[in-house]
C-alpha cells in the first residue's frame, strides 16, 4: 500500500435473527466490481464507493487477503498501521476482527491471520534481519484505559513525545516469539474484556479493544532500525438505545461508547472538512489513542461492519456515511527508521566540515572586532563574511596588539576536547547498544510505574491486615482477660467450697463430739432409768411375789379343799397347777439371770478392787521412797528442797486424787454392795418363799392316794394319771436341782460379799495407815518456814497448774486450729498452684496464640507477595514475554548489504546478537 488515504472496506454479514423475526430484508445492492453498494431501501438510492464492498457470505480470508494482508507487509517494513472496525451494534466487528474463534481455520478473524502473517513474513525475512515482536492488549471502558493483560491497571494515561509519538503509558507490553504465544495473550486479555448482553447482541462489546502489535527490525549487517507498530481496533457498536433495550449500567457503557464514537466521527469530519485548525483528537480516549492513525503517520484501514436488513437501514445509512467521509482523510505515514551507522557517518562529516568553517568564520570575525575596537578600520572589502570563512589568510592586516588577540582567540576557538573518529564496527555497536538501552530504559520505567503501584497497594493492603491484626489481637487480649477472669473467679469457689467444706468438717467433729456427750449423757439416762426400772421390778416383783404367795395360797386353800379320799384331779386343777409351776420356773429363771449378772458385776467389782490395791500399793512405794529421799535431802540446799517440794506437792496432789478417786470408788462399791445385799436378801427371801410353796405343794402331793390309773381326756390325747404323775415329779425335781444350785450359788455370793467388805474394810484401813504416815512425815519434815514455803509453793503450783491446765486447753484448741489453718493452708497452697497453672496455661496459650497468628500473618503475607508477583506478570502467569525474543529471517541475506561488510562482520554481528538481552545478564 502506497497511497496516503485511509483505506476503507464495507462488510455485510448475513441477516441475523432478530432481523428476521422483525420482517427485515436484504436491501444491499453490491455492484459488480465489489467496490460499492447501493441500498434498495425506500430512503436512500445513494450509491456508497469503497475500497472494496464484501457481502453478506464473504469468508474471512477473503477479507484478510484482500483489505489486510498488505497492512501487514507495511508493518513489517517500518510503517504504523491500524485496521479498525466500526459499525452498529451487533454488526459483526468482532466477528471480523478476532472471528468466532482463535482455534477455528475457517472463521478465524484478521487479527489472528495478521499474526500468523507477521511471523510468515518475520521467517522470510533475509537472515541478517532481526525482529522482536511485542503485545499489548487494552480496552477504553467508560472512559479509561484499561490492561487487559493486567487488569489492576485499569486507568492508564496516554502519553505523548517526539520519538514514541502517542503512546499508553504503563501498559504492558509482552514480547512474543510465535503465533501461539500471541493467541495465549489474546485468549487471556479477551477473557478480561467487559462485554454484556443487549437485544441487538447476546454478546455485546462494551469497550473499544486494542490490541497493539510492535515490530522492530534490524539489519545485523549495517545496524539500520525499523519499527512499525500496528493497531487493530475492535470499536464497541454504535447503539440506538431504544432498539438494544440498555438500561443501567449498559445504559452507562452506551452513552460513553456513543459519545467517544461522537468524538471519532467529529475529529474525522475535522480531518475531512478542509476547513478544521484544530482536530478534537483529545476529546476521548479513544480519538486520542488513534491520532496517529487519524491523520497521522500511520497506514490505515477502516472496515464498516453492516447489516444488510431494512430493519436496520437507518444505521447501515449512517455508518456508510461514516465510511465514506473516512475515506477522505489523509495520512502521512513514513517509514519508522533510525539512521543507520553510514547515515550518521555522512552526517557527522558533514557537521565537522561545517564546525570547521563557522570556527573560521568566528576567528575571522574577532580579528575585524578587535581592529575595531583598537580604533583601526577595515575596508569593506575585508570584512568577514561565511563565503571568505576558507580565506583567513586574506583578513586585513592587523596591529600585532590585535594579532595576539586574535590568535589567542583561535587557539581558545579550539574545541577542548578532540572528538574521537569512531570506526564503523564501534559506531554500529554504539547505536545498537543505544538502541537497546532506550528499550531497557522504556521497559524499566513501566515496571517502575507498576511496581509502585503494586507497593502502593501492598502498603495499603498490610495496614489494612495490620488493622485486622491489632482488632484480633485486641479481642483475642479481651477474650484472654475474659477467660482468665472466669477461671480466676472458678478457683475462688473451689476454694471458698473447700475452705466450706473444712469449715463443715470441724462442725461435723463438734456435732460428732456433742453427739458423743448426748450418748453419754443418754446412756448415763439409760443407767439411771434401767437402776429406776430394776428397783421397780424389784418393787413388782416384790409386789408379784406378794402375788405369788397370794396364789400360792389361794393354791394351797384349793388343795387343801381338794378331798385327800378323792385323790382324782379335774384336769382343770392340774392345768392350773401346771402353769403355776412354769411360771415358778420362769421366776426361777429369771433369779438365776439377776444372780448372773450380779456375779458379773462382782467379778467387775473384784477387778477394780485389785487395780485400786495396786494402786495404792504403788503410791505407798512412791511414798516410800520419797519419804526417805525427802528426809535424806531435808538438810540440804533450798534447790533440792525446793525440787523436793515440788515432787512433794506433785505427788501430794497426785495422791490427794487418787485418794479421792479411790474414797469415791469405794463409797460406790459400797453402794453397790449395799445393793445387792439387798437385792440378795430379796431374793433370798423369794427363794425361800417359792421354797416353801413347793414344799407345801410336795406335802400335799405326798398326801393323795394314789389313784386308779384312769385316761384323762386333755386336748383331745389320752394321758395316763401315772405319766402325769411322772411328769409333775420330773418337774419337781429339776425344781429341786435349780433350787439347789440356787443355793450355792447364794451361798458362794455371800462368801464373795464377805470377801469384799473385809477386802474394803482393810482397804479403808490402809488407807488410814497411809494417811497418818503421810501426816507424820508432814509433822516429821516441816518446820514453820518450810510450811510457809511450802504453802506459797502450793499455791504457786496451783497458780501455775491453773495456767498450764488453761494453756493445755488453749494448746488444745490451738491445735485445732492449727489442724484448720493447715487444711486451709494446704486449700490455699493447692488454690496458688491451680492459679500459677493457669497463669502458665495462659501464658502458653497466648504465646501459641502468637505463634498461630504469625505463621497466618506469614502465609497471607506471602500468598499476597504470591498473587502480587502473579498480577505484576501480568495477571496472567503468562511464562513468556518478559524477555525480548529476537526473530531471525531464514530468507537469503539482503542484497543491500554494502560490499565493504565481509561475511567474518556477519558472523561477529551474529554473535553480538546476545546484546539484546538486558546488559546485567
Ligand atoms: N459475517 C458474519 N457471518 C456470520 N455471522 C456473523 C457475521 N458477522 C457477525 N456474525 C454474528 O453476529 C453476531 C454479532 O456479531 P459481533 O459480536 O461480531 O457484533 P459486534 O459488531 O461486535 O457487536 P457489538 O458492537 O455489540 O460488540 C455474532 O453472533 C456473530 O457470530
Amino acid at each position: 500500500m502506497s497511497g496516503n488515504n485511509i483505506k476503507v472496506v464495507c462488510r455485510f454479514r448475513p441477516q441475523n435473527k432478530l432481523e428476521i423475526k422483525e420482517g427485515g430484508k436484504p436491501i444491499i445492492d453490491i455492484d459488480d466490481e465489489g467496490t460499492s453498494v447501493k441500498l434498495a431501501g425506500q430512503d436512500n438510492k445513494a450509491n456508497y464507493a469503497f475500497d472494496k464492498v464484501f457481502g453478506m457470505n464473504t469468508r474471512q480470508e477473503d477479507i484478510f487477503n484482500y483489505s489486510i494482508r498488505s497492512i501487514v507487509d507495511d508493518v513489517v517494513a517500518g510503517y504504523n498501521g491500524t485496521v479498525f472496525a466500526y459499525g452498529q451494534t451487533g454488526s459483526g466487528k468482532t466477528f471480523t476482527m478476532m472471528g468466532s474463534s482463535i482455534d477455528d481455520e475457517e472463521n478465524k478473524g484478521i487479527i489472528p491471520r495478521i499474526v500468523e502473517q507477521i511471523f510468515t513474513n518475520i521467517m522470510e525475512s533475509p537472515a541478517n534481519m532481526e525482529f522482536t515482536v511485542k503485545v499489548s492488549y487494552m480496552e477504553i471502558y467508560m472512559e479509561k484505559v484499561r490492561d487487559l493483560l493486567n487488569p489492576q491497571h485499569d486507568n492508564l494515561p496516554i502519553h505523548e513525545d517526539k520519538v514514541k509519538g502517542v503512546y499508553v503509558k504503563g501498559v504492558l507490553e509482552v514480547y512474543v516469539s510465535s503465533t501461539e504465544e500471541v493467541y495465549e495473550v489474546m485468549r487471556r486479555g479477551s477473557n478480561n474484556r467487559v462485554v454484556a448482553y443487549t437485544n441487538m447482541n447476546a454478546e455485546s462489546s462494551r469497550s473499544h479493544s486494542l490490541v497493539m502489535i510492535t515490530i522492530t527490525q534490524k539489519n545485523l549487517d549495517t545496524g539500520a532500525a525499523k519499527s512499525g507498530k500496528l493497531y487493530l481496533v475492535d470499536l464497541a457498536g454504535s447503539e440506538k438505545v431504544g432498539k438494544t433495550g440498555a438500561s443501567g449500567q449498559t445504559l452507562e457503557e452506551a452513552k460513553k461508547i456513543n459519545k467517544s464514537l461522537t468524538a471519532l466521527g467529529m475529529v474525522i469530519n475535522a480531518l475531512t472538512d478542509g476547513k478544521s485548525s484544530h482536530i478534537p483528537y483529545r476529546d476521548s480516549k479513544l480519538t486520542r489513542i488513534l491520532q496517529e492513525s487519524l491523520g497521522g503517520n500511520s497506514r490505515t484501514t477502516l472496515i464498516i461492519n453492516c447489516s444488510p436488513s431494512s430493519y436496520n437501514e437507518a444505521e447501515t445509512v449512517s455508518t456508510l456515511r461514516f465510511g465514506i467521509r473516512a475515506k477522505t482523510i489523509k495520512n502521512k505515514a513514513k517509514v519508522n527508521a533510525d539512521l543507520s551507522p553510514a547515515e550518521l557517518k555522512a552526517l557527522l562529516k558533514k557537521v565537522k566540515s561545517d564546525t570547521v568553517s563557522y570556527r573560521q568564520y568566528i576567528t575571522a570575525l574577532e580579528g575585524e572586532i578587535s581592529i575595531w575596537r583598537s580604533g583601526g578600520t577595515v575596508p569593506e572589502l575585508q570584512w568577514a563574511s561565511l563565503d571568505k570563512k576558507n580565506n583567513v589568510t586574506n583578513a586585513p592586516k592587523q596591529s600585532p596588539a590585535a594579532r595576539a588577540v586574535a590568535e589567542t582567540a583561535a587557539v581558545d576557538s579550539r574545541p577542548s576536547t578532540p572528538t574521537p573518529v569512531l570506526d564503523k564496527d564501534e559506531r554500529e555497536e554504539l547505536v545498537k547498544r543505544e538502541n537497546e538501552l532506550v528499550e531497557q530504559i522504556n521497559e524499566k520505567e513501566t515496571e517502575l510505574a507498576g511496581r509502585e503501584k503494586q507497593v502502593q497497594e501492598m502498603q495499603e493492603e498490610l495496614n489494612q491486615l495490620k488493622e485486622k491484626e491489632k482488632s484480633y489481637a485486641n479481642d483475642n487480649q479481651q477474650m484472654t482477660a475474659e477467660l482468665s477472669e472466669v477461671k480466676v473467679e472458678l478457683e475462688k469457689v473451689t476454694y471458698d467450697s473447700k475452705e466450706s467444706a473444712i469449715t463443715v468438717d470441724s462442725l461435723k467433729e463438734a456435732n460428732q463430739e456433742l453427739t458423743a456427750e448426748l450418748q453419754e449423757l443418754r446412756n448415763t439416762l439409760a443407767q439411771v432409768r434401767e437402776s429406776v426400772q430394776k428397783e421397780q421390778d424389784v418393787s413388782q416383783k416384790n409386789a408379784s411375789g406378794e402375788m405369788t404367795e397370794k396364789q400360792q395360797q389361794g393354791t394351797l386353800e384349793n388343795l387343801a379343799d381338794v378331798n385327800p379320799e378323792d385323790y382324782t384331779m379335774t384336769p382343770e386343777q392340774l392345768s392350773v397347777l401346771k402353769q403355776e409351776l412354769s411360771e415358778s420356773k420362769a421366776l426361777v429363771e429369771k433369779h438365776q439371770d439377776t444372780i448372773r449378772t450380779l456375779t458379773q458385776d462382782k467379778d467387775g467389782l473384784t477387778n477394780k478392787t485389785t487395780d485400786l490395791e495396786k494402786c495404792i500399793s504403788a503410791l505407798e512405794i512412791d511414798l516410800e521412797e520419797l519419804l526417805e529421799k525427802t528426809i535424806a535431802d531435808e538438810e540440804h540446799d533450798a534447790n533440792v528442797q525446793d525440787t523436793i517440794s515440788e515432787l512433794k506437792t506433785k505427788i501430794e496432789a497426785q495422791y490427794a486424787a487418787k485418794k479421792e478417786m479411790q474414797e469415791r470408788e469405794l463409797e460406790e462399791l459400797k453402794r453397790d454392795l449395799e445393793q445387792r445385799i439387798e437385792e440378795e436378801e430379796k431374793l433370798n427371801n423369794a427363794v425361800k418363799e417359792l421354797q416353801e410353796t413347793h414344799d407345801k405343794l410336795q406335802t400335799i402331793i405326798n398326801a393323795r392316794p394314789k389313784p386308779e390309773p384312769k385316761p384323762i381326756s386333755h386336748g383331745g390325747s389320752t394321758m395316763t394319771y401315772e405319766e402325769k404323775e411322772k411328769d409333775l415329779e420330773r418337774m419337781r425335781k429339776s425344781m429341786a436341782q435349780q433350787l439347789a444350785d440356787f443355793e450355792v450359788m447364794k451361798k458362794a455370793l455371800m462368801r464373795d460379799l464377805q470377801n469384799r467388805c473385809e477386802k474394803v474394810v482393810e482397804l479403808e484401813m490402809s488407807l488410814d495407815e497411809t494417811r497418818e504416815q503421810y501426816n507424820n512425815v508432814l509433822r516429821a519434815t516441816n518446820n514453820k518456814a518450810q510450811q510457809k514455803k511450802m504453802t506459797f509453793l502450793e499455791r504457786n503450783l496451783e497458780q501455775l497448774t491453773n495456767v498450764q491446765k488453761q494453756l493445755v486447753e488453749q494448746n488444745a484448741q490451738l491445735k485445732k486450729e492449727a489442724a484448720l489453718s493447715d487444711r486451709k493452708l494446704i486449700a490455699r497452697n493447692e488454690r496458688i498452684q491451680n492459679l500459677e497453672t493457669l497463669l502458665q496455661e495462659a501464658k502458653e496459650r497466648l504465646l501459641s496464640q502468637n505463634e498461630k497468628f504469625d505463621a497466618q500473618l506469614h502465609t497471607v503475607r506471602e500468598r499476597l507477595e504470591q498473587a502480587r508477583s502473579a498480577k505484576s506478570q501480568g495477571g496472567m502467569a503468562l511464562s513468556f514475554g518478559r524477555i525480548a525474543k529476537p526473530l531471525r529471517g531464514r530468507g537469503a541475506v539482503e542484497d543491500s548489504m554494502t560490499p565493504e561488510v565481509d561475511e567474518k562482520a556477519t558472523l561477529a554481528a551474529r554473535d553480538k546478537r546476545s546484546s539484546w538481552l538486558p546488559s546485567f545478564r
